[in-house]
């Protein structure tokens, strides 16, 4: 019996309720009403077709992306789509373009870093793509180093301008989304002085292009960067480059929510962090986490299709060869990745929360949980898309031959998604940053401030930095207890090291430098902790649907000891578990990827099908 006839057979028994799974997936009922709705309406319409991309040439492909835009923002008019529904299906057109800049950045800064009278003159016209607008921060020769960046922003008291200049050649704005041919306007991130002193990088609304003929406006010079990685991908997309020469706007054109420039002259500093000019940043890093469990579920999705069907060696008398999908080395390394999928969307869902959280405390001046909102999404942002992006080029390699096909869909996915490693902020850059949150941290142990939120298990260094793992049996590491208490350890002991090490040197910053390394190392074991706590949360809630919960369970214990497996020399090293203990873990591990494979070849498929619709349920 072929295989998907066999699939038939077994989805009649499957015990398994897809729909709820899906449910879970999507966060709520509401939530996957919209995205299975508008999901439909894309794949419905012809005009949204993308099996063609990868044979366009840039030229077509630019074309054929803004057709794509322009039919998406027709719809959404006619439709009368929702925020969310028009968000959804802009990102099921699923091709980068200019608007994800315009909405995803230049409307949030303004909102975010404007004053009421900024947002009140300049969001109505962005909401109707009056103008469209991109975020233009890095510069030729500054990315990550936003502190560093050369375009300046002097102001004029004779005229109560400021005059936007780009100084050097490593000052040109580069990379921004949109920039190359589509925006009229622009967020410049550029120095501030004012009577002669630098008052560092600050945002400024700039028009770049007549509203009449599209053409660069005096001053401006503007262009695209070129072809970029692969062939179809991020190709869609106009990055751009952009040069002032003395380009003069009205002193109301820098966004003052955070600062101000007087009529005078005079720098006003409000009593909120500097860091509020970076909030943008801060809240593409938290969308960008739920995008990473949807691009890799996509990519699992085909790499277990693909697994399921084909057949290779270990035929026995003339029988069918065997599924790949029953060796042990596809499983090791195919589901991992369906458990981080399921992983990040639910650290994704609350770091949306989190964000949620510090923006309504923003509102009140409460600035108490700004450094925990900066480390999460900053560290959150850096380990899912690393793992994402390693995750499509495993799925590539686990379809052997025809997962290098375009039409496989891999290519393109892996194209496209990889530059979420560097964009929206390095990912090494970042684990540095949470590194640092990580040494305030224990530096402040003792001191009487009490760690809180996703750092709260520092407070129980003490016993963390001693406790020895409860383990004895392989099913000893079925209990999330036992896990949770494995990876706060290994993250507690990670931290403490590296702090007492950077005692060894002159000073923080040296240290720093020299133990960069096992920084960023200690930052990767504290957000791996997040990630594992936040899937024991989600499987503390009420979880409806037949066998839904108990599937979750499976995955996050698959996610869990996975980790465990290939971060074990953390563990072992930092003593927190024997290598016996180790071996044991990975021996669970097994235990897990065979209930895919009983003796019964039918139960064989039933739980491939339980992993095929669980990844359905994922397919959006
Ligand atoms: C399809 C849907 C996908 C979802 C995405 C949706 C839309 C977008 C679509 C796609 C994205 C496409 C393109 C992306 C666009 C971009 O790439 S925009 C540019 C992105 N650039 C960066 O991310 C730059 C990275 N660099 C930085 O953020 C900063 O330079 C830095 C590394 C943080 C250093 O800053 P600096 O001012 O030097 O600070 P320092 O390290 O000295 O730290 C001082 C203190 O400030 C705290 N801090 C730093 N940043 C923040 C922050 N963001 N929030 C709060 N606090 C912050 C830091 O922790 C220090 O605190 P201490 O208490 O003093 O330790
Ligand atoms: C597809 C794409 C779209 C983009 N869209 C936009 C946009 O719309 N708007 C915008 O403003 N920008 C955009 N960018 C730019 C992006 O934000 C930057 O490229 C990113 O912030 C990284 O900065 P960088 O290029 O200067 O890299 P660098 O910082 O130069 O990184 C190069 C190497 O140096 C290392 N490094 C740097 N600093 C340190 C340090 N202190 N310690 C240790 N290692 C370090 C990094 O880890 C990396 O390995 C985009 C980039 C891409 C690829």
């Amino acid at each position: 019996m072929e295989a998907l006839d066999y699939h038939a057979e077994e989805r009649r028994k499957a015990e398994f309720d897809v729909e709820e799974m899906k449910i879970v997936w999507a966060g709520s009922r509401q939530a996957y009403e919209i995205s299975d709705r508008v999901a439909r309406l894309v794949a419905s319409d012809p005009v949204f077709r993308k099996d063609n991309r990868t044979m366009l040439s840039r030229k077509d492909l630019f074309k054929d992306t803004l057709r794509k835009a322009a039919h998406a923002w027709k719809r959404i008019i006619e439709l009368r789509l929702s925020e969310e529904e028009a968000s959804k299906l802009r990102f099921f057109v699923d091709q980068p373009v200019f608007t994800d800049l315009h909405w995803g950045m230049f409307i949030p800064a303004i909102k975010g870093q404007g004053n009421e009278e900024q947002q009140q003159k300049w969001l109505p016209m962005a909401y109707k793509m009056q103008i469209i607008g991109c975020y233009a921060q890095t510069e030729l020769g500054h990315g990550s180093n936003v502190q560093g960046l050369e375009t300046t922003a002097t102001f004029d008291p004779e005229t109560d301008e400021f005059v936007i200049h780009s100084p050097t050649l490593t000052s040109s704005k580069w990379w921004p989304g949109g920039l190359g041919k589509v925006s009229t306007h622009a967020l410049i991130y550029a120095r501030l002085i004012t009577d002669g002193q630098d008052h560092g990088v600050h945002g400024f609304i700039v028009q770049l292009r007549s509203l009449d003929d599209h053409l660069p406006l005096p001053g401006i010079t503007v262009g695209d960067i070129g072809m970029k990685f692969g062939s179809g991908a991020y190709n869609s997309m106009d990055n751009g480059v952009l040069r002032f020469d003395h380009v003069r706007i009205l002193r109301d054109q820098m966004l003052m929510g955070v600062s101000q420039v007087t009529r005078e002259g005079k720098f006003m500093q409000s009593d909120v962090p500097r860091q509020l000019v970076y909030g943008t940043m801060v809240y593409v890093r938290q969308k960008i986490v739920a995008d990473a469990s949807c691009a890799l579920s996509r990519a699992v999705c085909i790499a277990t299709r693909y697994s399921v069907v084909r057949r290779q060696f270990g035929s026995h008398n003339g029988g069918p060869e065997t599924q790949v999908i029953d060796y042990k080395t596809q499983q090791s390394r195919l589901f991992p990745l369906l458990a981080s999928a399921y992983a990040f969307r639910f650290v994704g869902e609350w770091l949306k929360w989190l964000y949620t959280d510090v923006t309504q405390r923003l509102q009140a001046s409460d600035f108490s949980t700004l450094p925990e909102v900066h480390a999460c999404t900053a560290g959150l942002k850096s380990v899912t898309t690393s793992a994402t992006a390693d995750a499509i080029e495993e799925c590539r390699k686990l379809c052997g031959g025809h997962g290098y096909l375009s039409s496989s869909g891999l290519p393109e996915l892996f194209a496209v998604y990889v530059p979420a490693c560097t964009y929206e902020g390095d990912n090494v850059v970042l684990l540095l940053q949470v590194a640092r949150f990580l040494m305030k941290t224990v530096s402040q142990l003792g001191s009487g401030k009490k760690p809180v939120g996703t750092i709260a298990y520092m407070g129980r260094s003490e016993h963390l930095l001693q406790c020895r793992c409860e383990v004895e049996r392989a099913e000893d590491w079925l209990k999330p207890n036992v896990i949770l208490e494995a990876f706060e350890a290994r993250a507690a002991r990670m931290s403490v090291t590296c702090a007492k090490n950077l005692n060894n040197f002159a000073n923080q910053e040296e240290g720093f430098a020299q133990l960069a390394t096992d920084l960023a190392e200690a930052a990767v074991a504290h957000v791996q902790l997040i990630i594992v706590s936040k899937f024991i949360e989600k499987l503390q809630q009420d979880i409806p649907g037949k066998g839904v919960k108990r599937q979750l369970e499976i995955l996050f214990n698959v996610y869990a000891l996975s980790l465990l497996h290939k971060h074990l020399g953390d563990f072992v090293a930092s003593g927190c578990i024997t290598p016996k203990q180790g071996a044991l873990a990975n021996e669970q591990l097994r235990l897990l990827y065979s209930q895919v494979h009983f003796d019964n070849p039918s139960l064989l498929l039933y739980m491939v099908l339980l992993l095929e619709r669980l990844l359905q349920s994922t397919s959006f």
